[in-house]
């Protein structure tokens, strides 16, 4: 699903991104991606999302070289992925239904299908009965969910989520992993970056870990 092959980023100002970085992750694994602040983990996703441009080697999404994306073909790109924020960026004047149903509208569905979709989504992460409130009238760790419903309502083959638990409570925390995990278990591919390691620790998924750009570790994190 993903392969990174001696991958180079180095940002303008001289900072490094990412260090010769290869691996690859399958079709339906979960995989989680750790390292101190400044290591590398949202450089990886950006990558993989066409946010950032990599200035060497080779990054395949789906068998397709994203290394030599068109503009006109990263909306289609885009649509194979869902992606997590630490701070879900949920517009606040807009309804949970409305949030979630977003990624949907550039896709033309009809009214019905939308609603349908929306609803599926709301329900896997148990929040159906906030679909009418605004983000500000439901919890952190809600608004939280209401972000992950909104990263797969439109079923995208892959799940990026960066430090998806960073501002919530332990509890909280696990609740969300245990979301992704069900991801994981109906067949999408999950790639987490988190440096929450006592959490990541419990959960026994493969672990790669970065240090300043460069992969150092890649094993059971259990
Ligand atoms: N837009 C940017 N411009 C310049 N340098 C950047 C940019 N984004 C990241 N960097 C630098 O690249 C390196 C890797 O940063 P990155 O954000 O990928 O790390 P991270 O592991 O996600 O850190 P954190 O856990 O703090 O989010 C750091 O040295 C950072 O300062």
């Amino acid at each position: 699903m993903i392969r990174f092959e001696q991958v180079g980023k180095r940002y303008p100002n001289g900072h490094t991104g990412l260090v010769d970085v290869s691996f690859r992750v399958h079709r339906g694994e979960m995989v989680f991606v750790t390292g101190h602040s400044g290591a590398g983990k949202s450089t990886l996703l950006k990558l993989i999302l066409a946010l950032e441009k990599a200035d060497a080697g080779k990054i395949l999404l789906a068998g397709q070289d994203i290394s030599e994306i068109t503009h006109a073909q990263i909306p289609f790109l885009r649509r194979q992925i869902g992606v997590v924020f630490q701070n879900h960026r949920l517009l606040p004047d807009r309804s949970v239904f409305e949030n979630v149903a977003l990624p949907l509208q550039i896709l033309g569905l009809s009214r019905e299908q939308m609603t349908k979709r929306v609803h599926a989504a709301l329900d896997k992460v148990g929040l159906l009965r906030k679909e009418k409130c605004l983000p500000q009238d439901i919890s952190t760790g809600e608004q939280q969910r209401v972000g992950i419903a909104r990263a797969v309502v439109h079923k995208p083959a892959l799940l990026l989520a960066d430090e998806p638990t960073g501002n919530l409570d332990p509890r909280l925390a696990a609740e969300i992993m245990g979301l992704f995990e069900d991801f994981h278990r109906a067949g999408t591919t999950v790639l987490v970056a988190s440096h929450d390691l006592a959490l990541i620790a419990r959960m026994r998924h493969r672990l790669l870990t970065l240090q300043r750009g460069r992969i150092i570790g890649d094993g059971e994190s259990g």
